[in-house]
């Protein structure tokens, strides 16, 4: 369970389903890199690009490595600032573990039956909308997996 978890946190990072968001800043203020913001602007937080980013995440950024969120064999959650999929701050997403329950769920039912393997030479083209989809689907072969009902 600490891999499936690893692994769809480390999914949403690199395909985040809220890929942009859009803010209005209330009053006058400065970003931490010295930014300066007036009161009526809007700002937009692209999620998707800063999830990916080498000076956050290091030189395998672009990697799928659900390994980097475990250590000593437990899951490591990420600071909701590094890490803003579900937003950070008061107004974080209030579905997070029902949508990972809902994940592990639906994985877990797939995974149970069947293997699961992506075609060869298909590759995952995003398309950023206010969510994420892929621009095509997602080319996998299913081979069921012997179930051992005894
Ligand atoms: C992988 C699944 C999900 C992701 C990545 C996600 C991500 C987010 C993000 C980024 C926001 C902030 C949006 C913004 O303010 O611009 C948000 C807000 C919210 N999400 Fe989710 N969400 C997910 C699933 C769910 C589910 C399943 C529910 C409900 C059952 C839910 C309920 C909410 C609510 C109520 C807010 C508004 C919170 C507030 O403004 O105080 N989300 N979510």
């Amino acid at each position: 369970m600490v891999y499936l978890q690893a692994a769809l946190s480390e999914s949403l990072r690199l395909y985040p389903s809220v890929p942009v968001e859009l803010k209005q800043v209330l009053k006058d203020d400065v970003l931490p890199d010295g930014t300066r913001l007036k009161k009526g602007a809007q700002v937009f937080n692209f999620l998707f690009s800063m999830v990916r980013m080498e000076s956050i995440w290091g030189k395998d950024c672009l990697e799928f490595k659900p390994e980097r969120r475990i250590k000593d064999g437990k899951f490591l959650s990420a600071n909701q600032f590094k890490y803003p999929v579900f937003n950070a701050g008061p107004r974080r997403c209030l579905g997070k573990n029902f949508s990972y329950t809902q994940m592990k769920i639906v994985a877990i039912s797939v995974l149970l039956r069947y293997s699961v393997k992506v075609v060869e030479g298909h590759s995952v083209v995003p398309k950023l909308t206010t969510t994420l989809y892929m621009k095509i689907c997602l080319m996998v072969t299913l081979r069921p997996r012997l179930v051992n009902n005894a």
